[in-house]
């Protein structure tokens, strides 16, 4: 089954259109990263897909996103934004919030746990009980995958999530989304760092000016496709098996 299907979709803010008639269509067990040079339109198609943007012609599960209750959809996608907000509640009070769609007026035996794997995925039990406007950016990322996972969602979206993180925790949020994908879910990261994601993604989605310049496996990578999306030359090496892109 498809976990995630976009046709022809088109968003504007304001009478300027940023997505130009996209198709798309992602299915279970899936690692997908989204690259594209910065204003493409990445974030926007991402916040589509989620359904934080109102956007007709996107499909969950092959069902209209519209048809699905707040909730319900909830349950599905959890969606972790460029920036986690800080604010005035604990860590672990922060990471609880995914499991609104859960909860009755207090949280389970069941919330309780989901929050607490959550955070040691992320390696941040010790800051549990520390309020979010005292920790370090890297530190309020690691809070927002957290939240995400404490969803338990089917699909995980997470636009850029290793900006901030220092290079162990880029890894260890890489692995956590591509362990997430290999349990028969879905990850679908925006990234700019193009590396990371050949390390460990399987498909790469490029967009330019709202639209999708290239969709598929490493095969799709080659120097005149950085050429015509972000007008860079690049050699693709190899190291390990994975290509490694070096900007000349
Ligand atoms: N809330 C908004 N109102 C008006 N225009 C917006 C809004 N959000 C984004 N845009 C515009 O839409 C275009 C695409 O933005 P988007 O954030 O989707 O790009 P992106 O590919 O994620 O960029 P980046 O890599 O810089 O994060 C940009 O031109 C941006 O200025």
């Amino acid at each position: 089954m498809k976990a995630i299907r976009a046709r022809n979709l088109r968003y504007s803010y304001n009478g300027a259109e940023v997505l130009r008639g996209l198709d798309l269509e992602i299915g279970e067990g899936d690692f997908v990263v989204i690259l594209g040079p910065n204003g493409a339109g990445k974030s926007t198609l991402l916040k589509c897909l989620s359904g934080i943007l109102k956007c007709s012609g996107v499909e969950v599960f092959e069902k209209p996103i519209g048809e699905y209750q707040r909730d319900e959809l909830a349950k599905l996608i959890s969606y972790v934004p460029q920036r986690t907000e800080p604010g005035f509640m604990t860590v672990f009070d922060t990471v609880l919030l995914g499991r609104r769609p859960y909860m009755g007026l207090r949280p389970s035996k069941r919330d309780v746990e989901a929050v607490r794997s959550a955070l040691k995925k992320l390696g941040i039990e010790h800051l549990a009980l520390k309020i979010t406007n005292r920790l370090s950016g890297g530190e309020l990322q690691k809070v927002g995958v957290a939240r995400a996972l404490a969803q338990e969602p089917k699909i995980l979206m997470m636009d850029e999530p290793t900006n901030n993180l220092d290079i162990k925790s880029q890894l260890e949020v890489m692995r956590i989304a591509r362990e997430f994908s290999s349990e028969g879910n879905t990850s679908i990261l925006v990234m700019h760092d193009v590396n990371l994601a050949l390390r460990f993604a399987e498909r790469f989605v490029f967009m330019k000016n709202g639209e999708i310049v290239a969709d598929g496996g490493t095969e799709v990578l080659t120097p005149g496709l950085f050429k015509r999306v972000y007008g860079v030359e690049v050699e693709i090496a190899e190291v390990r098996g994975v290509p490694v892109v070096v900007p000349l």
